[in-house]
This record gives C-alpha cells, structure tokens and sequence, in this order.
C-alpha cells in the first residue's frame, strides 16, 4: 500500500497531467493510472517519469496512459524507423524506444537538448539510446532539408508530433512526404491548459 507521502506524490503528479486526459472524471482517470497503467508500467518509464515531475515545465510530459498506447501502437505496427518533434526529457521517445526492435531507429527533434539529456541517463541505462539520433534545432528546416534530398520520402513507418502546435499544418504538409503509405502520424493535440487544436488531417486521412 502507498505511503501518504506516496499518494499525494501520485496526486501531484496525476493533477499535472490529468488535464490532458480525455476522461472528464479525475477520479476514474486516477483509478485507471493506479489498477491498470502504473503496474504495468516498465521499470524506466516510471523511474524518467518520476524525475520529470520534478522538473519545473513538467506540465509538458507526455501522461503515462499515453506512453502505453504508444507503445501498444507501435507494437501493433511492427514499426521500425520512427521520428519524433518534441521530445522534452523523452518520456513519449523511451516508450517508442522500447517498443521498436533493437535495430529500430527514431530521429528525435527538439529545440532544447538540456531536457533531453536530462532523461537521456535513463534511457541509455534501459538499453534502447542507440535507437536515437537526436538533433537539437527547430523541426521544420530539417524536415525541408529532407525533402529536398529525396531519399527519406516514404520511409518512415510512425511519426509522433508533440511540439509547437501552431506549426502543426506546417508540419502534416512535410511529413505526408516522408510517411509511409500505411504509415501513421500521430498529433498530441492538448494545450498546456487542457483545451484541444483540430487535428491537421483531412477528412480522409486517420489522424
Ligand atoms: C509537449 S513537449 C514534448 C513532450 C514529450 N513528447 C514528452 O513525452 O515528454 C513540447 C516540446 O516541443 C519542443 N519544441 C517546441 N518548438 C519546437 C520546434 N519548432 N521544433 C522542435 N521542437 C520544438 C519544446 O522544446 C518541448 O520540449
């Protein structure tokens, strides 16, 4: 049973992020994460999130039940060759990291390389940090850069975008380029204070 120093813990933590969750109950939301996603939550992610809620922009992480589905998602795909756009102290990369195989690859992009390396102890100590190639700098240039030079189009199977959600049209109008066909593209789509952005898609994609 959880200390009380314990349970307030996991309440701190769950009010920081429980706002992003789709449920409109905190207390089944707070049932959910203690019966069914903190048990079976791997060892890292619990230890990368636990650090996270330490850190002063915490409100940014990606939630634990998230982190699962991620990982469940990418399973499911068989993916391999991922990239992500906002990576903070790499909560969503360490689920996607350890979902891929061991020659699975993800580009990581982010303009602060201080919180990535913040979580970066961790997940070189579970084993999946030679997944990443981290590149530090505004996604869209880069993305640019790869069109231009062709070889990327089509490649990658999953696509995860959690950064500046103003750019989010910006960004689905590259990485259709660079997507499988079949592939998925995903958009975490909550603002730090809970309201929704419309997802970029058009009506006949899955967004
Ligand atoms: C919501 S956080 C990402 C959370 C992360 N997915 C996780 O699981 O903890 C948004 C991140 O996007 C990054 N960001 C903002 N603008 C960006 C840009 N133009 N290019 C790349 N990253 C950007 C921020 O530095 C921040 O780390």
């Amino acid at each position: 049973m959880a200390s009380n120093n314990e349970q307030q813990n996991q309440a701190g933590r769950h009010q920081e992020v429980g706002h992003k969750s789709l449920l409109q109950s905190d207390a089944l939301y707070q049932y959910i994460l203690e019966t069914s996603v903190y048990p079976t939550e791997p060892e890292p992610m619990k230890e990368l999130r636990e650090l996270t809620a330490k850190h002063p922009w915490n409100i940014m992480t990606t939630s634990a039940d998230e982190g699962q589905f991620l990982n469940m998602l990418l399973k499911l795909m068989n993916a391999k060759n991922t990239m992500e756009i906002g990576v903070y102290t790499g909560y969503s990369l360490l689920a996607t990291a350890l979902a891929l195989p061991d020659d699975g690859k993800i580009l990581a992009m982010d303009i602060n390389r201080e919180n990535y390396e913040l979580g970066l102890p961790v997940i070189q100590k579970a084993g999946v940090a030679h997944k990443i190639e981290f590149r530090e700098g505004p996604a869209l240039p880069v993305l640019d850069q790869m069109i231009a030079e062709g070889k990327y189009h089509g490649t990658f199977d999953f696509i995860f975008v959690d950064a500046d959600k103003d750019n989010y049209l910006n960004y689905h109008k590259r990485l259709i380029e660079l997507v499988k066909v079949g592939g998925v593209i995903g958009y975490d789509n909550t603002l730090w204070n809970g309201s929704v952005v419309a997802p970029p898609c058009t009506p006949q994609e899955i967004c």
